[in-house]
């Protein structure tokens, strides 16, 4: 049975046989502190867990509730002195002593227990130490704000989760995306800066560097059309990001223009590591394919395979090389079988070997009985305008078999790279005003609302002509016209994200934690989580460059519900006896 996987992008060590095989990712020297680490490792029965905490490891046992994977404990530790105190296998293991230290300095004791081991080092922040400026982004499951660091008196970005202590999905998520974050150390990643909690709101911030831009917003503004030398200049700096998260073992999984952030000086970091995982490519190991937003989602994750590795970045990395000098998404599926057959267009229809090697799970065998006719690879023939060398590493990112894709490192020595015109250095990019994917909402927002009072306004104008025909004036046409283009061009569907195995419904809280425009100190008295309404946004559907926002038919739903999936993870579970981690 063979299995699609990436090339190896994490140093990683295998011991022990292969029911007790335990993984170590090697941990950042610049890391003051041991991240724990879980990996899963199948074996024929069942699967495993080996948790790293500190110098310690624990083997656990998996049961599945809800879908997802819970840890029992079971000892076992071979090497080194036993463990001082019981850890939680639920969580990342902190020694109760730790636990007691971090809540003595004022972290709070869940947090401590979800994610203890990411906390050292840190003092806890508190919500009034930040004055709120503009909320400057919105996500399945966060917000995020534009404040002012009233100690440093830097302008800083706070991403907003709510958390519940009772809902222990949204916990491990978060846990991760804080240790991931904390593993990571890299100038084109963005850092992880600070923790800031409010229990008052049920919400952590996660403090960031502020980022001007994202790519999407960059991509989606008119007025902007990169110059070959500039899309280097980026792709180098997301390559070069994605071989750190790649070299320390992380696969993203979420690569899209909104995610990657453009600080004023033309930095590229990589951000929003919600989807992010630990992997270990040296190993087998199984993880859900509902990862990756559609439009730059790899073909094996549609087609269903559970376990893969780099290649899946890279396949996004090579929509956005695409993206960025087309000026426009190349494939804006509408669902997941459409994003197929846009892919198998462009890239041509999987061979008869590509299906031999994929390994699917028994849910989804008939996958590969696509009725759709046969395509031939056309990449070259459409792109045909790009640079030989943008159209040479183009074609290797584009490669429908995860094998044949290039690593982010491999990339990097492309003749894309190498040859002249060379990549500008970020600081020569040209300075933008500040355009993010939330820009290009709020633009097609005001768009909408120019359109309808141009309509009324000609309707209001046309009444006294009773009889003349119901034409609208050419201007006003046109207005209506720009906006149905700009709605069209981008509306799909909130399916096309892949969060629905991060927190399971996308969250409804359309309000702020506090008003627009407010500039006094957040005091947490004030930090209510669904504090009341907020206008912001319309609900209507927007165009986002990132990927499908409104909702379609229910029968063309490509993001199964959180009972879907729990089905479809039981039924592989009974099927192969084996599990499947996110
Ligand atoms: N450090 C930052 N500086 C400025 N803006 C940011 C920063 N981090 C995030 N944003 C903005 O907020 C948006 C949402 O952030 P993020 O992607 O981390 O949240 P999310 O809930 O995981 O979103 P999604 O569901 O779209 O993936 C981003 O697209 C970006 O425009």
């Amino acid at each position: 049975m063979g299995c699609v996987l990436g090339r190896p992008g994490s140093a990683g060590s295998v011991s022990g046989s292969r029911h007790e095989v335990s993984t170590r990712i090697e941990s950042n020297p610049q890391e003051p502190n041991n991240v724990s680490v879980t990996i899963t490792e199948i074996t024929e029965s069942s699967s495993v867990v080996v948790e790293e905490v500190g110098n310690h490891e624990v083997i656990v046992d998996q049961e599945e509730e809800n879908g997802f994977v819970v840890t029992e404990a079971k000892d076992r530790k071979s090497k080194g002195e036993r463990k001082r105190s019981k850890p939680d296998p639920r969580q990342s293991n902190p020694p109760k002593n730790l636990i007691g230290e971090q809540v003595a300095a004022g972290w709070p004791s869940w947090l401590s227990e979800v994610c203890g081991e990411a906390l050292s080092g840190w003092l806890p922040r508190k919500a009034d130490s930040f004055e709120k400026i503009e909320m400057i982004g919105s996500g399945t499951y966060s917000y995020v704000y534009k404040v002012k660091d009233l100690l440093t008196g830097n302008i800083v970005a706070l991403k907003k989760v709510p958390w519940n202590v009772n809902d222990p999905e949204k916990m491990r998520f978060m846990a991760r995306e804080i240790l991931i974050l904390r593993r990571l150390d890299h100038p084109n990643v963005i850092k992880l800066e600070g923790l800031v909690t409010s229990r008052m709101s049920s919400s952590l911030y996660l403090v960031f560097r502020y980022m001007h831009h994202d790519l999407a917003g960059l991509v989606a503004s008119p007025d902007i059309k990169f110059t070959e030398q500039q899309v280097k200049c980026y792709m180098k700096q997301l390559l070069s990001g994605l071989e750190h998260c790649h070299n320390q073992g992380v696969l993203h999984r979420d690569i899209k223009g909104a995610n990657l952030l453009i600080d004023d000086g033309g930095v590229l970091k990589i951000g929003d590591f919600g989807l992010a995982t630990f992997f270990d490519a040296s190993k087998r190991q199984q993880m859900t394919n509902v990862v990756v937003t559609l439009w730059y989602r790899a073909p094996e994750l549609l087609h269903g395979v559970v376990e893969y590795s780099v290649g899946v970045d890279l396949w996004s990395a090579g929509c956005i090389l695409a993206e960025l000098l087309a000026g426009r998404p190349i494939m804006p599926g509408l669902t997941e079988s459409d994003q197929l057959q846009r892919i198998y267009k462009l890239c041509g229809s999987p061979s008869e070997e590509y299906w031999k090697k994929i390994t699917l799970p028994s849910t989804h065998k008939h996958s590969h009985q696509n009725p759709l006719p046969q395509f031939k690879r056309k990449l070259r023939e459409v792109y045909k305008d790009f640079s030989p060398g943008a159209l040479s590493l183009l074609d290797t990112l584009l490669a429908l078999d995860p094998a044949e894709r290039q690593t982010a490192t491999e990339a990097l020595m492309s003749d894309f790279f190498t040859t002249e015109p060379l990549a500008c250095q970020p600081s020569d990019l040209p300075k933008y005003p500040p355009t993010k994917e939330i820009d290009a909402q709020r633009e097609a927002s005001r768009k909408q609302r120019e359109a309808r009072k141009a309509q009324r306004e000609s309707r209001r104008r046309m009444r006294p002509r009773e009889g003349a025909p119901r034409a609208m004036p050419a201007p006003e046409a046109n207005v209506e016209n720009q906006s149905n283009i700009d709605r069209t061009r981008l509306i799909t569907s909130e399916n096309a994200r892949s969060k629905s195995e991060k927190f399971p419904p996308p969250h409804q809280d359309w309000s702020l934690d506090f008003q627009v425009g407010y500039s006094g100190r957040l005091d947490p008295s004030e930090i209510l989580y669904s504090s009341g309404p907020f206008t912001y946004y319309s609900k209507e559907p927007f165009q986002t460059w990132s990927g499908p926002l409104a909702p379609i038919e229910a029968s063309e739903s490509t993001t199964p519900t959180r009972n879907d999936i729990n089905k479809e993870r039981r039924m592989a579970s009974k099927a192969k006896g084996k599990r499947i981690v996110v």
